[in-house]
């Protein structure tokens, strides 16, 4: 089994808008809501390629019913700790050109009682797994090295995809893989990451820090990774780029099912890339078709990325 840490569950709602201009009103052509968070979708990118997957997170008692069946639908076992507050809403605004806008809620703030349960039914399940996926923003109230305890405290191969100061105490904790996109890789260097061969220094020097495979997404330049020496870029041309939201999730998802299945590194990659490709073909924010993944795969240019830091 897999097991996905998404603590901070959402609603992700789709607005759909001709052109947003600041300041102004604005009158939507299309509005569509789904289940949402970076961990839920690693869950159903998991589970979409038939690995059986579990999913922590917090959730109301107005969305869990809605929650439990979407999930179950789906194939995720959901184990949600309910809370008295709403969950968050992160919205994302598509434009008729294609420009996506992303404003994220910080979501409810949890006390000690919540977090200790939450904590505990992930250990309970993610020791008891092959791979556990760390994947989002934490919830309030959690301290910001709770990825690192975790990543420290278990016996299972972990994958930790977060930003900021929890992705930084995570990157000294040593986990298994991580797998931050560009901007999270330039935060963590406090340095900017203007092509491929920074982004190659940039994995190379994660991985020094004890992490035995590092992913950095690129959006439509594709991704590099850094693993035991080796560096590979791998992309893939899709006809129609429809929402990419989602796209960093359903790689990691793909990557961990590779594994799980102890895969070579780059059978890995390709399968990671594939996947998020696969889900900007679809208009569900962190959703792809299997036989789209199917159909990439082996389209999926990998090649050893040489470079000279
Ligand atoms: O605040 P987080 O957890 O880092 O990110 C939340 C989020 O942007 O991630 C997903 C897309 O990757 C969306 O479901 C959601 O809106």
């Amino acid at each position: 089994m897999i097991t996905v840490g998404g603590f901070n569950t959402s609603m992700d709602e789709l607005i759909e808008l001709e052109e947003l201009s600041l300041g102004k009103v604005h009158r939507t052509t299309g509005v569509q809501a789904y289940p949402g968070g970076k961990g839920l979708h690693v869950a159903t990118s998991v589970a979409a390629l038939g690995e059986p997957v579990a999913l922590v997170g917090l959730i109301d008692r107005a969305y869990r019913t809605t929650f439990e069946d979407w999930l179950g639908a789906r194939g995720v076992a959901f184990h949600g700790i309910e809370i008295e507050q709403p969950i968050r809403t992160c919205f994302a605004i598509r434009e008729q050109s294609g420009r996506i806008t992303e404003i994220l809620e910080a979501g409810p703030e949890i006390d000690s009682r919540i977090e200790g349960e939450l904590l505990a039914t992930f250990r309970k399940l993610a020791d008891a797994s092959r791979v556990a996926v760390l994947s989002g923003s934490l919830p309030r109230g959690i301290s910001e090295q709770t990825y690192a305890k975790l990543v420290e405290s278990l016996g299972t191969r972990c994958i930790v995809d977060a930003s900021g100061e929890p992705l930084r105490h995570a990157i000294a904790a040593g986990p298994f893989m991580v797998k931050p996109n560009r901007d999270e890789a330039e935060k963590w260097l406090s340095m900017p990451i203007d092509g491929l061969e920074a982004a190659a220094a940039a994995a190379q020097r994660m991985a020094y820090e004890g992490i035995a495979l590092v992913v950095v997404s690129l959006g439509d330049q594709g991704a590099l990774a850094f693993s035991h020496g080796v560096c590979l870029h791998a992309s893939v041309d899709i006809d129609a780029c429809i929402n990419p939201v989602g796209s960093g999730d359903a790689l990691v998802g793909g990557m961990t099912v590779g594994l799980a299945r102890d895969w070579s590194f780059e059978a890995t990659f390709r399968l990671g890339v594939a996947c998020g490709a696969a889900n900007a073909l679809t208009g569900e924010t962190g959703f792809f078709r299997r036989e789209d993944v199917e159909k990439l795969f082996p389209l999926v240019k990998v090649r050893t990325f040489p470079f000279s830091r």
